[in-house]
């Protein structure tokens, strides 16, 4: 058993990501909010919540977490809820704690190579190496008291109680940007050279006075983090001085300024100084342009060019005051002084130019939102599966299930796109037909949709169109949630459905992949809230926004041209608000909107975002999937669709007029082009989706001898424009899902044009393929009738006879025959004769004796076979 962690976040009250990040932050492997984990953590999770005190600060706190300041039990800024007791480390916890390892890292390898360094003195007696308690939780010092420590470092020995402060186990502070005053920095541990070797060399005869530390030990106050010092200083005390600098002691505070002023180095000891900055975990950059030419790069890192040179001989790199250094190996000098070099390119800044360019273009672009006038907007959500695997009575049953479901009359089967609400939320739905015929209309739901739900009958599983669905959905990147349906009837088999999926790479939830999968009975009404709420999910996961604000625009979903209203389209709002009143424009065609109708026929006066309105008003009937558009008023929108006119009808001029190949190839494919039979066609269909199906389907119908030449593809009634010109053109008229206007069929007669009208596309198919046919030349097809042996030859007054016995069908007097010698075709004539016994005779069937004379020929001999067939025409394949 397992629970997803929506359910568990709803049960303890918690926001979906919120318990994400924190299950995350846990290492679950959980990836979105529809993830599951499993009972047992589940049920943990739900105690732990509910042991809680509402009040997360007063909850008492764990021990770790009561050693905590304040600020580290407070919600971390992801905005994630941590229950009391409940230590979870923030992400900037994590990062500091690893930089705070680095550090400790990098000074334990100084304080090692010190130890290490040129004659290491005894060591020195620790004065109070004391152990140090793991976690000195008990509250810093507070800063001032610790920063007022190093400031006594100079004129007297460090203090002793150093350690205890070292010893403070909190990490530094999170933000380092606090201002730290110089004094305390110089209290972090490699500012110890000289000064404080010295110092720490006498430090055992003094005494552990310590006023400085004392407060260190002191109770409360926050602020001690930033003072926290590394764990590595505990070497700090037996650091031994360096033996150069025992005779002469050199006066700390150049060191001390070291972390301000970096090229203030005395060139004398250009390592330590250099190295300084770094070991306090404040990494300089430098950035400079190549060429990176000696004479710059010395003072960039505080040293003479004779130093810097020098410092070069001895890596293997000879170069002069003027030459160049390469940007590896200056790199690795800066990296040894304690510097990170950055290198600034030419490229670098010319893209960034080209950045802030692009940013700058983006803001005045206004295509593009303002995120502060983005607000959430519905999925929309698109079903999509092989024919009769219950798409439409599943949306049927989601309308059902909407809780305003009463407010609902029948489905307007035309629009295809449908908005329901359920509690405060809004889904559009776009229906698409299943037929193979209608792969466009899927291919542009995926396209226009948020999510796609692919429906897989239970009983039937992956079909062709499942399959083609699922390219559509992949290849427009949308997210895909699997419905699989009718898990009531006989024969379901859901694991088969889930292997099948699997197969694909698209493996269920439960499966361990991550396709969100829910078994449904459209008919019983089983798991479909279940559907409902993993859509709305999914759709919070996808955060979905638009500007309700900006001029409308959007997609149509279908078009056509209806008796009364003229040109309409069923159009989804993406970005701003369609109004009534609106100018605009889908290509050649443009509209102001005179009304708009929702999924029920009611009028609306404004379509906001993700809202399926049909518009009318248009000018013509706009390409379904095409992109539609505001303009400033109707007369610039209808500037502009003439213009896209103007261009498309001087496109296809130019195209037309193109120099077409010339060899003698192609002028042997003009002939027999022009020879081959054609058949026209002038389609008609109610709307525009229909119309691209019927398309696809004759398209799909190839033929080496039967070209099919489509005339016109319009919507609507079939009229009588469309019958003159089938008459001109010799074209077919196909009628789909659309009616004839009054007088068309005497017109159509009159002219001899025939009109076939259907509601089934694949009878549409074969209709075409019949015709298709019908043009063709029928072609001969021999039929064999029957055979004969020759068992006797009988003289006649001219010529021989043959006594036969009919061993199979019938021999049929003037019908054609050929006579065989073994496997030898000797002739071919017609039976001229044929008698029985003495008798004429029109045919002899099988079993009974006859003579046989064929046309022209008279040398038979005994075991020849006489076979007799005829020449049938038949309708020639495509
Ligand atoms: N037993 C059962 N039958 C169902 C279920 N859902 C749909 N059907 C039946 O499946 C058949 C096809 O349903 P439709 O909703 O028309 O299928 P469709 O996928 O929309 O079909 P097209 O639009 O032609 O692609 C109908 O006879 C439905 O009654 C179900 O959950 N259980």
């Amino acid at each position: 058993m397992s629970v997803r962690i929506h359910e568990l976040a709803k049960k303890i009250g918690m926001d979906n990501k919120a318990l994400l990040a924190l299950l995350k932050e846990r290492n679950f492997e959980v990836k979105s909010v529809s993830s599951t984990i499993d009972n047992i953590s589940a049920e943990a999770i739900e105690q732990e919540f509910a042991e809680q005190n509402p009040s997360a600060g007063s909850a008492p706190l764990s021990e770790d977490a009561a050693s905590e300041s304040p600020a580290e039990t407070a919600p971390p800024a992801s905005g994630v809820f941590i229950p009391a007791g409940v230590r979870v480390k923030s992400v900037e916890d994590v990062a500091r704690e690893k930089e705070e390892a680095a550090r400790a890292a990098a000074e334990a390898k100084k304080a090692a190579q010190a130890v290490a360094a040129p004659m290491p003195p005894p060591p020195v007696p620790r004065p109070v190496p004391a152990p140090l308690p793991p976690r000195p939780v008990s509250a810093p010092p507070p800063a001032p008291s610790i920063v007022s420590a190093p400031k006594s470092a100079p004129s007297a020995p460090p203090p002793v109680p150093v350690p205890s402060v070292v010893s403070a186990p909190k990490p530094p502070p999170p933000a380092p940007s606090a201002p730290l005053p110089a004094a305390a920095r110089s209290f972090i541990p490699p500012v110890r050279t000289a000064a404080e070797a010295a110092a720490a060399a006498a430090a055992p005869k003094t005494p552990p006075v310590a006023p400085a530390p004392r407060p260190v030990s002191a109770p409360p106050p926050p602020v001690q983090r930033p003072v926290s010092a590394p764990p590595a200083p505990v070497n700090r005390p037996s650091a031994p001085p360096p033996p150069p600098m025992a005779g002469a002691p050199k006066p700390p505070p150049a060191i001390v300024s070291a972390p301000g002023a970096t090229p203030a180095i005395p060139s004398a000891a250009p390592f330590s100084v250099a190295s300084a900055p770094a070991a306090e975990g404040e990494v300089k950059m430098i950035s400079m342009k190549p060429p990176i030419i000696v004479r710059d790069f010395a003072p960039a890192l505080g040293l003479k060019p004779f130093k810097l040179i020098s410092e070069l001989m001895a890596m293997g790199v000879f170069a002069s005051m003027n030459q160049t250094v390469e940007e590896t190996v200056a790199v690795k000098v800066a990296e040894k002084f304690g510097f990170l070099l950055e290198i600034k390119h030419r490229g670098d800044a010319a893209a960034q130019q080209a950045k802030l360019a692009e940013k700058a273009k983006k803001k005045k672009d206004p295509n593009v939102d303002d995120p502060k006038d983005l607000v959430p907007r519905p999925p929309v959500v698109c079903i999509l599966g092989h024919v009769d695997h219950g798409k439409t009575s599943l949306l049927d049953a989601i309308r059902k299930a909407n809780v305003v479901a009463g407010e609902f009359g029948g489905i307007t089967q035309h629009i295809g796109a449908y908005q329901v609400t359920r509690g405060e939320r809004k889904i559009t739905f776009l229906d698409t037909p299943g037929h193979a015929a209608f792969n466009k209309m899927r291919e542009r739901g995926a396209s226009v949709t948020d999510i796609a739900v692919l429906v897989i009958a239970a009983d039937d599983g992956f079909m062709p169109q499942t399959d083609e669905a699922l390219q559509h959905v992949q290849n427009a990147k949308v997210a895909l949630i699997v419905a699989i349906n009718k898990i009531d009837a006989k024969g379901a088999n859901i694991d088969q459905i889930k292997g099948q999926m699997q197969q694909r790479g698209i493996a269920s939830e439960d499966w361990g992949g991550e396709t969100i999968t829910v078994p449904v009975s459209a008919i019983k009404g089983d798991g479909i809230d279940d559907l409902l709420e993993m859509l709305a999910l999914q759709a919070d996961v996808l955060e979905l926004k638009a500007n309700p604000k900006a001029p409308a625009s959007g997609i149509i979903i279908e078009s056509q041209i209806d008796t009364g209203r003229g040109p309409l389209a069923t159009v989804i709002v993406q970005r701003g608000t369609l109004r009534i009143g609106d100018a605009i424009v889908c290509g050649q065609h443009w509209a102001k909107v005179r009304a708009m109708f929702d999924d029920q026929g009611n009028n609306v006066k404004e379509a906001p975002p993700s809202t399926p309105v049909r518009v009318i008003g248009w000018s013509g009937a706009p390409d379904s999937g095409a992109e539609f558009k505001s303009s400033k008023n109707a007369r610039e929108a209808e500037n502009i669709a003439e213009e896209e006119e103007d261009r498309l009808r001087k496109l296809a001029a130019a195209q037309a007029a193109a120099p077409k190949e010339s060899s003698i190839e192609s002028l042997f494919a003009n002939i027999a082009a022009t020879q081959q039979k054609t058949l026209k066609v002038i389609i008609k269909t109610d709307v525009f989706g229909s119309a691209e199906a019927v398309r696809h389907v004759l398209e799909s119908i190839k033929s080496t001898k039967v070209t099919l030449e489509i005339v016109s593809t319009d919507v609507g009634l079939i009229g009588k424009n469309d019958v003159l010109m089938a008459g001109t053109g010799g074209a077919v008229i196909l009628g789909f899902n659309t009616k004839l206007e009054n007088g068309v069929t005497p017109l159509a007669k009159h002219h001899g044009v025939r009109i076939e009208t259907f509601n089934i596309i694949y009878e549409l198919g074969d209709k075409v393929r019949e015709m298709m046919a019908d043009l063709l030349d029928p072609e001969l097809k021999e039929v064999k009738l029957g055979a004969a042996e020759v068992r006797a030859t009988f003289p006649l007054a001219k010529g021989f006879v043959a006594g036969c016995l009919v061993t199979e069908g019938k021999i049929t007097r003037n019908a054609q025959s050929r006579l065989r010698r073994g496997k030898t075709v000797v002739t071919e004539g017609k039976v001229n004769t044929l008698k029985r016994f003495k008798d004429d005779a029109n045919e002899v069937r099988a079993g009974l004796e006859c003579g046989i004379k064929l046309d022209d020929f008279n040398g038979y001999e005994i075991g020849d076979i006489i076979e007799c067939y005829e020449i049938q025409k038949v309708r020639a394949a495509l």
